[in-house]
């Protein structure tokens, strides 16, 4: 594990220098995870497009006035898992905005049709019903939560997350991505990752680059959430997100991370966080995805042979058959993983009630990477 010194000193690598942190990074991956790079087969199910937020970034969300603001109906969200699990999907990822019905009158309208007066309510019951009625395992995305709510999904989810982003408060001034957001204050958002931690629930959380922060507060945020897992040991994956730049948005002339940038951070993530945590960047939103490989990554996240990205609705999954190609070039294998990584699965009912256990015990997939195994005593090998 490096010092925040040494971190924050990479700041511009470049050239060899950049070469050599990524070779490092590299090694530190094949060391704990092997030459077995991992996604999740999955929809996406984006419950609701409404929020109470407005990140500068976000093409997500839809204004009230719009007639596409919305939720899903109990029947599309079946209908979108049925069909993902024809596909052979295994995970639902359900995605959505924050709190919308403390903000907008057609929010509480919209949810009171489908009997409900709460959107976490409603995603329990959505998740349930996708628990119940179809093969896929639920990972909910639905930013910050409280310690109560995080309990009252647990039963339901094989998994959850939300993206800390970055911890500094600089983003909430205005003019800045995060200017009247009350989700995504630091505080709210470190909260979570605690409670999360707390209650034992199996969490994918990471930092969005390129949104106004500096490279130090990349750093202090990697090191925040280490510090989190190394007090309960619940963080199974961290996303290096790159933000990209969309038409209308406030943030739309804003510039946006190049390759080299990605892989540094990507690399001082690797070195920064411990070996167990799984480290994923997308593959949709860059072109020259393959090259993360080289900076230290062992997961691509989930991607879908059915639904788009919502969250980056123009940048198209590459195939499945194209991500294993670019494994496959360098020296690696593409394995298909649960939401819920066999660390978790394995760890006798902490993060997973006793129904999800069956579930997933039932659904284990053949390539288990290798960091997750069990040592020939039964106990958790890192
Ligand atoms: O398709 C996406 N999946 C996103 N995922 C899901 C991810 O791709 C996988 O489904 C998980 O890695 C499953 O373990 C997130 C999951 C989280 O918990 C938090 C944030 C994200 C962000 C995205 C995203 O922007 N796009
Ligand atoms: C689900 C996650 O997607 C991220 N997100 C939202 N908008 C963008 C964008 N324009 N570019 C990249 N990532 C984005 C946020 O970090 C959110 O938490
Ligand atoms: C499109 S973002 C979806 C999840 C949540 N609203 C967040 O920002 O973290
Ligand atoms: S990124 Fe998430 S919290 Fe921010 S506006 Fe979009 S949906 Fe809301």
């Amino acid at each position: 594990m490096i010092s925040i010194t040494e971190a924050i000193s990479y700041e511009f690598a470049t050239g060899p220098d950049l070469y050599a942190l990524c070779q490092q990074a590299a090694n530190t991956r094949d060391q704990a995870w092997g030459k077995a790079i991992s996604y999740s087969k999955k929809v996406f199910i984006p419950l609701t497009n409404m929020c109470r937020d407005t990140c500068g970034y976000c093409t997500f969300v839809q204004s009230p006035d719009s007639i596409h603001a919305n939720y899903m109906t109990p029947d599309q969200v079946l209908k979108t898992a049925q069909e993902g699990a024809a596909l052979d999907c295994k995970e639902a990822l359900f995605s959505l905005g924050e709190r919308p019905e403390l903000r907008y009158q057609k929010a509480r309208d919209k949810l009171a049709e489908l009997g409900y007066d709460n959107t976490l309510e409603y995603l329990h019951d959505q998740c349930a019903n996708v628990l119940d009625n179809s093969t896929l395992l639920p990972h909910v995305n639905a930013g910050a939560l409280t310690y109560d709510e995080l309990k009252r999904l647990k039963p339901v989810a094989a998994s959850m997350g939300m993206m800390l982003e970055n911890v500094t408060t600089d983003l909430l001034k205005q003019g800045q991505a995060h200017y009247a957001c009350p989700d995504k204050t630091p505080k709210r958002r470190l909260n979570t990752l605690e409670y999360a931690g707390r209650l034992d629930i199996a969490f994918t959380t990471g930092i969005l680059i390129g949104i106004g922060e500096s490279w130090e507060d990349r750093v202090r945020s990697l090191v925040a959430i280490r510090d989190r897992h190394l007090v309960y040991g619940h963080i199974q994956e961290v996303i290096i997100q790159n933000f990209r730049a969309k038409p209308g948005t406030q943030m739309a002339g804003c510039q946006e991370p190049d390759l080299d940038d990605m892989k540094r951070t990507i690399a001082v993530a690797r070195l920064i966080l411990p070996s167990d945590i799984s480290l994923q960047a997308p593959p949709n939103l860059e072109e020259e995805y393959g090259s993360y490989l080289h900076a230290g990554i062992n997961d691509w996240g989930g991607i879908s042979p059915l639904t788009k990205d919502f969250i980056n609705p123009e940048r198209a999954w590459p195939q499945i058959s194209s991500v294993a190609k670019a494994c496959e070039g360098l020296g690696y294998s593409l394995n298909e993983r649960l939401t819920i990584y066999p660390r978790f699965q394995q760890a006798q009912g902490k993060y997973l009630t006793e129904n999800l256990m069956q579930r997933v015990a039932s659904m284990s997939t053949p390539h288990a990477p290798s960091a997750y195994s069990l040592s020939a005593t039964g106990g958790l090998v890192a």
